[in-house]
């Protein structure tokens, strides 16, 4: 397929998630199904460009002048992509399967590129019923925040110590032009190519060996902060298939005891996999058995309990840009609920002295410091330790940069730390 081809495909993807609310998997999916000719490379570079447009999907609009499919993917091509309205028009003319070339219309509005006058949700492209609590969050950063958060997200990998360290792995994967990342010491990233598409890092020997494993960058800070140390009793309590116990097994070298738990059991599935695969040996999946508590032997026992909880994911929206469009006030309610039950669960594993680590992949206060007041007021016998002496801790001084303005978390962010949005609150039973 041509490049115009792969951008008629993607006007039709787009199509059926604007007007038939399809969430764009599934869209991209059926279009494939649909289409038997086209290879991956082709349904790959497809997904990319929708993805580019949803990212980007209120500024592309704005400067278009319309919030159409045709009109995102063009305004993507342009924006994202740098493509001039004459290089489209010579490019769209040589194919057979083509959109129509840029109009009039479109070509000024695509030479223009004007953003002028544009309020802070569409300069930072995220959904305008949540600019309140951007504000909150970031003040007059909101629309930057924003903006970061619409950019293509790195892809990250964390080189697993029980395995090698990180100068293995990048000679491993020196091919694909791995380089460290900025803040987590066992991190590795690989550059993207210039329609955003990474390489197939699961297929190499590397990755099938267990020496690394997809994980973003934050996702790797948040498990290092808790501080999992050899020979611990320690709690994963929303461990869904596990990245993070990968990460805690990882720094406990395989000394002391890993439990895995999740409320849903499909979501634990390939965690034994993963963990064979790691060579991790001090862990045990705790599945939820119905009414039945699987957790009660370790009441009081857990030295670190961690709540990576379930939230909205506003962190996320850089791998995930349709989410942020589908989002509405009613799951932010639900999420919030989840996240003090989940909370409540954490609190009674906790021995005195131990920890409880609180994990979002959320920007949102309410999800994050609003639910640790909240719990501090039900669990007085819990108080946050200063982001500095968590850094401390670790070994990692400069994570304290991250800190919030209460100096009693962390929020890493796509603008802060370039890595996907994690809020860290680490608490100690007292
Ligand atoms: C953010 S995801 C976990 C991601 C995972 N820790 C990782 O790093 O790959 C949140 C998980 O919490 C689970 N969950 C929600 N409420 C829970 C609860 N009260 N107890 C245990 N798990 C819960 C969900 O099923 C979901 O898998």
């Amino acid at each position: 397929m041509t490049p115009a081809a792969h951008a008629l495909a993607a006007i039709e993807v787009l199509t059926e998630v604007e007007d038939r609310r399809a969430p764009a998997p599934q869209a991209l999916k059926d279009w494939g199904a649909a289409h038997r000719f086209a290879g991956s490379g082709d349904r790959a570079r497809i997904a990319s460009l929708v993805y580019d447009a949803l990212r980007a999907r209120a500024s592309i609009a704005w400067r278009m002048g319309s919030d159409s499919p045709r009109a995102l993917i063009l305004g993507a091509l342009a924006f994202a992509r740098g493509r001039t309205a004459e290089e489209m028009t010579a490019a769209f003319a040589a194919s057979q399967h083509a959109p129509a070339p840029p109009d009039e219309a479109e070509s000024a509005a695509i030479a223009a590129a004007a953003l002028d006058g544009a309020p802070p949700h569409v300069l930072g492209d995220y959904p305008e019923w949540l600019d309140a609590a951007f504000a909150d969050a970031f003040g007059d950063a909101r629309a930057e925040e924003g903006a970061a958060l619409a950019r293509r997200a790195p892809l990250d990998l964390r080189v697993n110590v029980l395995k090698g360290d990180r100068d293995k792995a990048l000679r491993a994967l020196s091919h694909l032009k791995a380089e460290p990342t900025p803040h987590a010491p066992f991190g590795v990233r690989i550059p993207l190519t210039d329609d955003g598409r990474g390489p197939p890092v699961q297929s190499e020997p590397a990755h099938l060996k267990g020496l690394v494993e997809v994980q973003d960058e934050g996702s790797q800070l948040a498990a290092l902060i808790a501080a999992a140390a050899p020979g611990e009793q320690v709690v994963d309590l929303c461990a869904g298939a596990g990245g993070k116990t990968l990460a805690l097994g990882a720094s406990m070298g395989n000394r002391g005891q890993l439990y895995a738990h999740d409320s849903d059991l499909r979501r634990l599935a390939p965690l034994n996999d993963r963990a064979a695969r790691a060579g991790l040996r001090n862990l045990q999946i705790r599945s939820p058995r119905r009414d039945e508590p699987v957790l009660a032997d370790l009441e009081g026992r857990a030295d670190l309990v961690l709540v990576d909880a379930p939230c909205t994911g506003t962190g996320t929206w850089r791998r995930n840009p349709d989410a942020k469009w589908r989002m509405r006030p009613g799951a932010l309610e639900i999420r919030m609920a989840e996240q003090d039950a989940a909370l409540d669960a954490a609190a009674v594993l906790v021995k005195e002295g131990g920890r409880l680590v609180y994990v979002t992949c959320s920007l949102l206060p309410a999800e994050n410091e609003a639910r640790i007041a909240a719990f501090r007021e039900r669990h007085p016998g819990f108080a946050p330790i200063a982001a500095r002496e968590a850094a401390t801790t670790i070994g990692a001084p400069e994570l304290a940069a991250f800190a919030t303005t209460s100096g009693e978390a962390f929020l890493f962010s796509p603008r802060r730390s370039g890595t996907d949005g994690f809020f860290v609150c680490a608490l100690r039973r007292t």
